[in-house]
């Protein structure tokens, strides 16, 4: 299918995909571009890249697919140096946690070449980072939300659809305003939330004993704040208008539970955690289950 994918930042999000694409046989190479050359060595030992680029220009030589798997904030600055190489038939796509942000970064940086940039983001992903985490079954039947330009072609959005496909995904499309306004509630807010709570314990005189009787609940609740601190503050400055609205209606929210907590009213409470309870039995049956992954047919 590729003959050249090169993946810039070949960490956990950007590795699984190279991983998930050889396993596929639908890349011919895959040359790694990076930050860290301890990073990039890493890559090459675990097999995740065949080779890494000693230049942005070799890299983008001749390349097909482009996979941009850094930090958002890196976007502008990665395809801006890769601009000056960038042949008409290459196309561009990303797998940032947010979209507004990294389609305003793009159009600034390419300009008229806009079009050859698909932007995307995979709805899987775990809390370690780096290569050593890169697994090469993390996108079997999770969902990539795509949120095309007008600018792009049919042809190249169908790229990118088809890379990801080979990757066991399952092509969703949204429009960036749309995605941010969605992650910015079921995603970025529990990352912030998680983070803020173990902060707050860990900040406190008798920090060693709440650990250490922490149990799985606690547990289960904070797993995300085991995530890159660089990459959730990226995510969350990026953005922030939509996060500050959620943020806001959890704080109405808690301020509500706190008020029914004073006043010892059970029944409200009580309320509360049934409505919860219930509207996420039915999302896990809807929705987590209905979409479990199929078997890799390729084994
Ligand atoms: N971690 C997750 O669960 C998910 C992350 N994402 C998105 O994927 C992207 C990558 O995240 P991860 O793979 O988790 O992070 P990671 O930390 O595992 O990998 C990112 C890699 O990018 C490299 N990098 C940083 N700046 C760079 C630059 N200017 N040029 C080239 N390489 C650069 C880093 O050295 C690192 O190896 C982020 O934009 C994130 O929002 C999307 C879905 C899930
Ligand atoms: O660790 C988890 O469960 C996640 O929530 C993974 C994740 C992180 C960032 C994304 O943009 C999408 C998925």
């Amino acid at each position: 299918m590729f003959d050249k994918l090169v993946i810039f930042g070949a960490g956990l999000i950007g590795g699984s995909f190279a991983l998930a694409i050889k396993h596929a046989g639908a890349a011919r190479s895959v040359v790694g571009v990076g930050r860290s050359p301890e990073a990039m060595a890493r890559s090459l030992e675990l097999g995740i890249v065949d080779a890494v680029a000693d230049s942005v220009a070799g890299a983008m030589r001749g390349a097909d697919l482009v996979l941009i798997a850094a930090p958002v904030a890196q976007t502008g600055r990665i395809l801006a140096s890769l601009l000056p190489f960038l042949e008409v038939g290459t196309v561009l796509t990303d797998a940032g946690s947010t979209k507004s942000d990294v389609v305003a970064a793009a159009r600034a940086a390419l300009g008229d070449k806009v079009g050859q940039f698909v932007p995307g983001h995979p709805i899987a992903g775990r809390e370690s980072n780096g290569p050593d985490a890169a697994i090469v079954d993390l996108y079997r039947g999770k969902k990539v939300v795509l949120t095309p330009l007008a600018e792009n072609a049919t042809h190249d959005v169908e790229r990118v659809a088809a890379a990801w496909r080979a990757c066991g995904a399952v092509i969703h499309m949204l429009t960036p305003r749309e995605h941010d306004k969605v992650f910015a509630a079921v995603s970025h807010l529990p990352h912030l939330l998680a983070y803020a709570l173990v902060d707050d314990i860990a900040n406190k005189p008798h920090a060693g004993l709440l650990f250490q009787y922490a149990a799985s609940g606690f547990r289960d609740f904070t797993r995300i704040a085991g995530s890159s601190p660089e990459m959730w503050r990226d995510i969350s400055l990026a953005n922030q208008g939509a996060l500050l609205e959620e943020l806001d209606g959890y704080i109405a929210q808690l301020n509500a539970l706190r008020a029914m907590l004073a006043q010892a009213d059970g029944q409200g409470i009580e309320a509360v955690y049934a409505n919860a309870r219930h509207a996420r039995e039915k999302w896990i049956n809807a929705i987590e289950l209905a979409e479990a992954p199929a078997p890799d047919s390729a084994e």
